[in-house]
């Protein structure tokens, strides 16, 4: 393993042919044998932001072709040393996190310092799953725990890879939510092959890099890009494919979801995340958590708050704390930091609109008026949304909160539980029986008392009922789900008990 450290500017320079990207395969940067490529534009000016390849189905069999020859020799690579690649990879995130962060700032209008703390987080949990890795171990059973058994059979459970990782990350976290996915694979034995979001390919690219950087064997880590409508079908059938984490929408999940054959899927969707404030809370604590929660990222975040459920008698003061904090979020380019940014692309902008003018037609209050500059939206909030606004029950990953006044908890249970979508929520009281209960009562995979909801950190895990996904996520969970149990039962000719 090469030990020097990676800080020059043309660290990456392997990367690229010209101004386009290559793609990562079999230990290789390459051009597609397609010979196209793809521009992306930033999104908040409309310019290029950069090239890359457009793999073909051939650049793609090679991929696969190459992952799974790899595979078992790294299966075979002693536990302690793949946790050693991993560790390397996360010294080169930490050492080129300006770099990588400018990639994020240009792809996804990440804002730069929320940009440069993914890389960082990227690398904590590169290392976080290095250690788990090395921790989890088999387990050894014995019949005699089963009524009317002896001590004559003994069972060594292993967990082993499933073999090649197809790997597919969204925009909105091109690094983190690909290396959430890329190092429980490899700790646990497996190859993948990463297919790159197409409005932030370049970002996930470097996390590839990383690991060909840290000297992870040829086939190991495969990293291909092209547009998910042409080439997601051929990549998520493919018969070397032995299971796929993705995150993304609901509908281009659960479409990968009837496509593919008996293979482990683990899949985090959509979210609309409610919060329930109660009149007995801290109501600065949850204005300032409704603020961040809807607005981090311009909302673009799968765990956004995306309405809030106000028991009255609080609405009027939590709206009048809410409109406080929003008039202080700052709004520009993401180099300046501003708190709101462009949203991805037009189309999105277009959709979060048809959503404030639906609510502005139906009479919601606009608190926060709605403003919009090319893909730059200004975030808004929406009192009084009734339920036959379409902001009140659909995801618009983009700065618009409806508030919703209920009278009652149970109506406000009532209200969450009718979203198809069941990510988080979160509540607010003083009352710790009251939140268990409300907690009870939700179904989404995770519930938040007194903050707002948040994947992290990232070895809690993450999951989502409903349409919201399916298996857990967070480092350990990732573990398992990426593995699976292997037993070996050793029949003995006659019982035996161990002894002091
Ligand atoms: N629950 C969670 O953890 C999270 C959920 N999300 C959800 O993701 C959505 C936004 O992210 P976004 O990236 O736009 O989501 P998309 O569903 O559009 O895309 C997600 C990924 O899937 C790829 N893809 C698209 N079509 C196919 C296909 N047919 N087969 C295989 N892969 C395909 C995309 O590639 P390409 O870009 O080329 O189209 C991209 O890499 C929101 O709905 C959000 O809620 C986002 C983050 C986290
Ligand atoms: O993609 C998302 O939106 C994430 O999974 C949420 O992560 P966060 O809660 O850390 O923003």
């Amino acid at each position: 393993m090469n030990n020097s450290t990676h800080t020059k500017s043309d660290t990456f320079s392997v990367m690229k042919q010209g101004n386009a990207f290559k793609f990562l395969s079999n230990g290789e940067w390459r051009t597609s044998s397609s010979g196209k490529t793809m521009k992306e534009v930033t999104p908040y000016d409309n310019t290029e932001a950069y090239e890359f390849q457009s793999c073909s189905q051939q650049d793609i069999d090679d991929v696969f072709k190459a992952a799974n020859r790899a595979q078992r020799d790294w299966a075979k690579t002693p536990l302690w040393k793949r946790a050693e690649y991993l560790r390397k990879a996360a010294v080169i995130l930490r050492e080129n996190k300006d770099e990588i962060a400018t990639a994020l700032v240009k792809e996804i209008a990440k804002n730069r310092k929320s940009a440069v703390s993914e890389v960082i987080r990227t690398a904590d949990l590169i290392e976080y799953t290095a250690e788990e890795g090395t921790r989890m171990v088999g387990k050894l059973m014995t019949s005699d725990s089963f009524p009317g058994q002896k001590r004559d059979k003994l069972c060594l459970v292993h967990r082993v890879p499933l073999g090649v990782i197809l790997c597919i990350p969204p925009f909105n976290y091109p690094v983190n939510l690909c290396a959430s996915k890329v190092a429980p694979a490899l700790i646990t034995g497996n190859s993948v092959v990463i297919k790159t979001p197409s409005q932030g390919a370049v970002s996930a690219l470097y996390l590839a890099a990383a690991f060909h950087l840290a000297g992870v064997p040829a086939g190991v880590v495969n990293a291909v890009t092209g547009k998910g409508s042409e080439i997601g079908d051929f990549l998520t059938t493919h018969p070397l494919v032995n299971c796929i984490s993705l995150t993304g929408g609901g509908t281009t999940g659960m479409s990968v979801c009837k496509k593919v054959g008996m293979i482990p899927l683990q899949m985090e969707l959509g979210g609309k995340d409610a919060a329930i404030i109660l009149p007995d809370c801290d109501l600065d604590l949850a204005a300032k958590a409704i603020v961040s929660g809807a607005f981090s990222y311009s909302a673009q975040r799968c765990t956004a708050v995306k309405v809030v459920l106000a028991v009255e008698p609080i609405g009027d003061e939590l709206v009048k704390k809410v409109v406080e904090g929003v008039k202080k979020l700052t709004v520009g380019h993401p180099e300046d930091n501003a708190d709101i940014t462009a949203v991805i692309n037009k189309s999105s902008a277009d959709y979060i609109e048809s959503l404030v003018f639906d609510a502005r037609q139906k009479g919601a209050s606009e608190v926060c008026p709605y403003k919009r500059e090319g893909n730059l939206l200004w975030p808004t909030v929406f009192d009084h949304v009734r339920e036959d606004m379409k902001i009140a029950w659909e995801e618009p990953f983009g700065p618009v909160l409806p508030i919703v006044r209920v009278k009652s908890v149970e109506d406000a249970i009532e209200f969450a539980n009718r979203s198809t979508m069941g990510l988080q929520g979160c509540v607010f009281t003083n009352d710790i029986e009251k939140a268990i209960h409300i907690s009870d009562q939700l179904s989404t995979g995770t519930v938040q008392v007194n903050g707002q909801p948040a994947r992290g950190p990232d070895h809690f895990p993450f999951q989502g009922f409903k349409d919201s996904g399916l298996g857990s996520q967070g480092v350990y969970f990732s573990l398992e789900a990426m593995t699976k149990v292997k037993s070996t039962v050793i029949n003995l000719r006659q019982e035996s008990y161990a002894m002091n």
